[in-house]
């Protein structure tokens, strides 16, 4: 369950959040040993909620929201995954569609930026899905497994592993527009299907396929008890920690 905070609260709001995420999570009546629970801040939210997670030992894992194709020198305004790893960061979000619409990001950065964040030892949450027109006009699935194919192109075996895929669409993000939970499982199993085809099926049985969109306490459980959804990454309702918790929390029901 990954929280991916957007452009939203300073480094002070961020050390409440996540105090308080922390403390509504541990209330001692959830087991939450089979739910991984990630936040993604702004970059300049890092150190803090970093020094937080080491000081307090909270069992939230940091994750950037982006990383640069480069590894250092003359590019102002980057940030490399060098950095990101040294601050402690488990995840970086790759290629969300706000990315991709508002910074002109094609498939070929974001095959760039899911390279780069193996190269530093991040394990990408690689954002892919559909614009609305793409939806009417019944071409979602092959649209997501293109995105899939050119982000993964070339990775090896033993770095595909470990990646997260996040199905976004467009015109659920933000929107209250949530898609069905059938939509959601026809496309994370495509997905599935897609990774198995790339690499092999125990491969594409154990990555890690989120939803993202509009996701809420109130809606997280339709959507989370479909077969090849494994996780949700949050927006808007991971800037609540009360409505996050309460995400995280639906995971923990399975298990406990
Ligand atoms: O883009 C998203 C997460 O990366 C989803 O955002 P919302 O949950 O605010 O719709």
């Amino acid at each position: 369950m990954a929280g991916n905070w957007k452009m939203n609260l300073d480094h002070l709001q961020a050390a409440h959040l996540v105090q308080k995420l922390d403390w509504t999570l541990r209330d001692g009546r959830h087991d939450f040993g089979a739910v991984e629970v990630a936040v993604l801040p702004p970059f300049t939210d890092l150190r803090t909620v970093q020094t937080l997670i080491d000081g307090d030992k909270l069992k939230i894992r940091l994750g950037a929201q982006d990383l640069s194709v480069h590894d250092s020198g003359a590019y102002t305004g980057e940030v490399s995954g060098t950095f990101l790893a040294k601050l402690g960061c488990t995840y970086v979000v790759v290629g969300h569609s706000e990315r991709r619409q508002y910074h002109q990001e094609t498939d070929e950065v974001v095959r760039l930026k899911v390279q780069a964040a193996y190269k530093h030892g991040l394990t990408p949450i690689l954002c892919v899905g559909e614009a609305l027109e793409v939806r009417q006009a019944g071409e979602h699935v092959p649209h997501v497994v293109a995105q899939l194919d050119a982000a993964l192109d070339g990775l090896a075996a033993e770095q595909a592993t470990s990646v997260v895929v996040a199905y976004e669409p467009v015109w659920a993000i933000g929107t209250g527009e949530v898609a069905t939970p059938e939509d959601a499982q026809e496309v994370c199993s495509a997905i599935r299907a897609r990774l198995a085809t790339l690499y092999d099926e125990e491969l594409a049985a154990g990555v890690r396929v989120l939803y993202g969109g509009s996701v809420k306490a109130g809606n997280v459980a339709a959507i989370m008890n479909q077969e090849d959804v494994d996780g949700a990454l949050v927006g808007g309702a991971s800037t609540d920690p009360a409505e996050f918790a309460s995400i995280c929390r639906y995971r923990s029901h399975l298990t406990a």
